[in-house]
């Protein structure tokens, strides 16, 4: 069961079970997934003892499972950054990178997933001597198997790669070139991640205008671990397509006479309180700037009290562009039903709402227009509606 939900005398609850099932079968849409963040832990076990790396924390799977989702629950983003040092050690090696490629994405096809951009920074995996050519087309290979066997299982999906530069580093230009060699080959896009405190997204702005006038796709993590000051760079200044997290833009948001934070529980709730929006929110709705929100990763880094309480409800109330990520699947012990599902039973979402949503991501996504229109017609529509006919059944 996804959402652990149980009925007054302990039992199951059928009709739980039932929406549970519903939501692993619809198809989804991915944005935001951390390649280095996906592992499966009997994987990272299974290459430390191949390369010979002693410092894993744990040497079972599943306290080594326990022990990454208990140490990224911190509620800070240095801390919960730091549990990737034992991801990024097994993936150096061109056969690492490709395993780990390959089985994020049958595990994503398995949980229903159609469509993923998977991210990861190529500059960390570069100390046992690979090139950062060599990194891409580790896992561009790892990707395209996974493709062809989920494809073979009958749970077919399209992963593409987003190149990530880590904002601390001074390595975005030579990453952002990168990205746009390998477009046409495996890559949609580029990001900047990591510690966001201290590191502005201008930091980076090279990178960022070389960028556009190459007509790059690009991404930027904001508004995450530091407020508004980093949303408006990421979109004002750097010129960001869509926003990694953006969930601190209901700080420009006031709910009747309050702000966001001010009553977060009457905030996401008060359907009828006038709401106003300041004038980067009203930006970022009215230019349709997508939100790639990752409701667990935000709890346990602070940037949210929980699911129920998260800012996601009231923008999609509110009809900003909203999307649902996972960020990274290990570290939060999640998976896209597991959010989608936790977004249904904590802050009452429905189908339809998961409908919206998995739409939104679609026209989102950075591949070409037509191929994000083929995937919406052709795979998600058809896709709901079956479960809705199912559903009357
Ligand atoms: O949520 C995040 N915020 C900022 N940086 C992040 C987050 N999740 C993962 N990262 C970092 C750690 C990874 O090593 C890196 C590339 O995937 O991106
Ligand atoms: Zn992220």
């Amino acid at each position: 069961m996804i959402f652990g939900r149980k009925g007054s005398d302990g039992a199951s609850d059928p009709s739980a079970t039932a929406l549970d099932d519903q939501v692993r079968r619809a198809p989804k849409a991915l944005l935001h997934d951390h390649l280095d963040g996906g592992l499966r832990p009997q994987t990272i076990i299974e290459i430390a003892d191949e390369i010979g790396y002693a410092g894993l924390p744990a040497t079972d799977a599943d306290s080594l499972g326990a022990w990454f989702r208990e140490s990224a629950d911190s509620g800070s983003l240095v801390r919960y950054l730091e549990t990737f040092d034992h991801t990024l050690a097994v993936m150096q090696t061109t056969g690492g990178l490709r395993r780990v490629a390959r089985e994020s994405v049958l595990d994503l096809a398995t949980d229903g997933v159609v469509y993923a951009e998977s991210r990861y920074a190529p500059e960390q995996h570069l100390s046992q001597g690979l090139s950062l050519e060599d990194v891409v087309e580790a896992v561009n290979a790892g990707f395209r198997e996974g493709e062809d066997l989920a494809a073979q299982a009958g749970t077919p999906i399209r992963v593409t790669a987003l190149l990530t530069a880590m904002r601390h580093a001074a390595k975005s230009t030579e990453i952002a070139e990168l990205a746009v060699r390998y477009r046409d080959r495996g890559v949609a896009g580029f990001d900047i991640a990591g510690a966001e405190a201290g590191f502005p997204p201008t930091r980076h702005l090279d990178a960022f205008e070389y960028l556009r006038r190459e007509n790059a796709h690009f991404t930027i993590h904001a508004g995450e671990a530091f407020g508004l000051p980093s949303i408006w760079e990421a979109i004002q200044w750097c010129g960001a397509d869509r926003l990694g997290h953006g969930v601190r833009i209901v700080d420009d948001i006031t709910v009747g006479d309050k702000a966001f934070g001010e009553d977060v529980a009457a905030a996401v709730s008060a359907e009828a309180a006038e709401v106003h929006l300041g004038r980067l929110a009203a930006y970022v709705r009215d230019t349709r700037i997508p939100l790639e929100m990752c409701p667990s990763s935000n709890v346990q880094t602070g940037a949210a009290e929980s699911v129920a309480l998260h800012p996601i409800s009231l923008l999609k109330r509110l009809r900003f562009r909203v999307t649902v990520n996972t960020d990274n699947r290990l570290m939060s012990g999640t998976s896209m039903s597991r959010e989608m599902g936790l977004l249904v039973q904590d802050a009452g979402w429905t189908m339809e709402d998961l409908r919206w949503v998995t739409i939104n991501a679609m026209k989102s996504a950075f591949i070409p227009f037509e191929e994000r229109l083929a995937i919406i017609e052709g795979v998600v529509k058809p896709g709901y509606a079956a479960l809705s006919e199912h559903a009357q059944a």
